[in-house]
């Protein structure tokens, strides 16, 4: 009795003591729920990501569906198209890190039938969201044309389609078999040359920014750092999983896209959210709020 007593008393005093603690670690290992973009220009920023973030709970979509599922608040934060970081004051972009490309992205193209100043019909990748609107903004802005957009479902095979342009994006760009159309332009080349300045597909976007995430996003930033330093091993079993040459693999993380937002990054992405605005794509007077 004595003894249960004192260990009673014990635990109450042990629980007392340690309430604090164990209540931080319960908010320690709340799980995070990841969305991670399933293609391989995304591997470099979630590679390190469970060692460096093991209470994330990460889950892989194509860049669309990862956007309405943040937008749903089924996930905490995701990598996501860039133009979504423009669609709500409720979004905070996470540390530097970021999918772009300074000329050929390689996995962006769009195939045409015809010269794009002729283009009537376009199809875009239903996974995509921000090279979907870049290819619009383009078409208007560089060529003068506006016009009717389709979706390409995923898995559809782009060659039963008849658009004068299909846009296509990430794996599917680079492992299906292309559209046999005469006219072949990558979008952030034609971006850069329009606008002298890199493209910015996607960044790390979470809701909820009155909470502190300036911890996750000093993670995120030191993952996309190991997951540069592991892109020989990244681009090796890349190439595995999608039967692709390493040569290729390796090529496309190192030269075609880059992961790190700097200046020029941020001024493409404020000419984007300004462009995208006038098209209605997303609300005016939209600002990125980054946190580092
Ligand atoms: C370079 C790419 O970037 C992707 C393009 C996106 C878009 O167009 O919305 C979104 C996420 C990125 O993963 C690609 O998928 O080929």
């Amino acid at each position: 009795m004595f003894i249960s007593e004192g260990f009673t008393e014990t635990a109450g005093t042990m629980s007392e003591l340690y309430r604090e603690e164990i209540q931080a670690r319960q908010d320690d290992v709340e799980p995070l729920r990841v969305g991670g973009v399933v293609y391989l220009n995304a591997r470099p920023l979630i590679w390190a990501l469970p060692s460096l973030c093991p209470w994330a709970r990460i889950s892989f979509d194509v860049p669309s569906r990862l956007a309405s599922q943040l937008a749903a608040k089924e996930l905490d934060v995701a990598i996501v198209p860039a133009i979504e970081a423009f669609r709500s004051s409720d979004y905070v972009v996470l540390s530097d890190a970021c999918i772009a490309a300074a000329d050929f992205a390689r996995s962006v193209v769009i195939f045409s039938r015809v010269p794009l100043e002729k283009v009537r019909t376009l199809a875009v990748d239903a996974a995509s969201r921000t090279s979907a609107a870049v290819s619009r903004i383009l078409l208007a802005e560089k060529y003068g044309v506006f016009p009717e957009v389709r979706e390409l479902p995923l898995g559809d095979d782009p060659a039963s389609l008849d658009c004068d342009a299909i846009l296509m994006i990430g794996d599917r760009a680079m492992t299906v078999k292309r559209p046999p159309l005469p006219h072949v332009h990558d979008l952030a080349a034609e971006w850069c040359s329009w606008t002298g300045l890199p493209l910015v597909f996607a960044v790390w976007v979470a809701h909820s920014p009155e909470r502190d995430w300036s911890h996750v996003a000093r993670i995120f930033a030191a993952a996309r750092d190991r997951g540069l330093a592991a892109l020989d091993i990244i681009a090796r079993k890349a190439a595995a999983d999608l039967g692709l040459s390493y040569t290729l693999c390796y090529e496309y993380l190192t030269r075609d896209l880059h992961f790190t937002m700097g200046p020029k990054e941020h001024e493409s992405l404020d000419l984007f959210g300004r462009l995208a605005a006038k098209y209605g794509f997303v609300p005016a007077n939209g600002r990125l709020r980054v946190i580092n």
